[in-house]
């Protein structure tokens, strides 16, 4: 989708929210909590496959966009659709399965293994046999750089880089068309960060998954992104193509974004 010559060619253009291909959809979605108003009417609509990434400084509502595509908040007001569904509507269980959901600080469960962390949701789904468990869990670790050796350690026998790994490979396990991100790196030195990045642009094509990836970084959103859609105040700044954001900054904010 990168370079795709049928990309916007606006700068700051948003899909609009019937785009056919569009697998989340948000339609003049509003939310306050208590009289902060944290986001203003948004319209946007994410293509199936499509690696988005969100931008913006603290506090402009970034997680809280994210949150509603897996029913953790709703909407004041407008609506979001997953898959034509509208969010609000949806089984919450079923839809949170279907939804990797990868985040820097609540990571693993303490108590349970590597194996057991990554095999958590086909266990309560009972998608795996037990024969099945060991050779998925080595096949998904190996998927994100693990030697599946680490199954049954626990996470505080872990690395940073390496847990965040096991997150990833947890979320996978679901095999989710949609996988949501809120700075899943943030914690790892600058060379694992890079590793990571690699490795989850080559799974995102590989797989064909739906990312919706939030960073303070701009380096970062502009290298993983097949769109950026940048954030300032509850609002979209502007929604497009690395190549559209430095070639065509929509304000002074992206312009100094991209500078800095
Ligand atoms: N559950 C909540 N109750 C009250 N206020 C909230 C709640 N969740 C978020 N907020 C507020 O909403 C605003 C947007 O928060 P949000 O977490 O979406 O921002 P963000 O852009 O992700 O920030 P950061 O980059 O710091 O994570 C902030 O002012 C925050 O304090």
């Amino acid at each position: 989708m990168r370079g795709d010559a049928n990309e916007h060619s606006t700068a700051s253009r948003a899909v609009e929210p019937d785009d056919g291909d569009a697998i989340i959809e948000f339609d003049r979605v509003t939310k306050s909590f208590g009289d902060t108003a944290v986001l203003h009417g948004i319209d946007l609509a994410v293509r199936r496959g499509e690696f988005l990434t969100i931008v913006g400084r603290s506090g402009c509502g970034k997680t809280t966009l994210l949150k509603m595509v897996n029913a953790l908040e709703y909407p004041d007001s407008g609506r979001v659709l997953v898959n034509g569904e509208e969010v609000k509507e949806s089984n919450r269980v079923e839809l949170r399965r279907s939804i990797g959901y990868v985040i820097q600080s609540v990571g693993l469960f303490p108590n349970m293994t590597v194996g057991r962390n990554v095999a958590y949701v086909p266990r309560l789904t009972r998608a795996w046999s037990k024969e099945q468990e060991r050779d998925e869990v080595a096949r998904l670790l190996t998927t994100v750089g693990l030697e599946p050796a680490i199954a049954p350690r626990y996470p505080n026998e872990l690395s940073g880089g390496q847990r965040q790994r096991v997150g990833i490979a947890r979320a996978l396990a679901a095999k989710p068309l949609i996988m949501l991100m809120d700075e899943p790196f943030g914690a790892v030195d600058e060379i694992t960060r890079r590793s990571l990045q690699d490795e989850l642009l080559n799974l995102q094509r590989r797989l064909g998954l739906t990312i919706l990836l939030v960073t303070h970084d701009i380096r970062e959103a502009l290298k993983l992104g097949d769109r950026v859609l940048v954030m300032e105040g509850g609002r979209i700044a502007q929604l497009g193509t690395p190549d559209e954001l430095v070639s065509y900054p929509a304000d002074a904010f992206v312009e100094e974004l991209i500078g800095g």
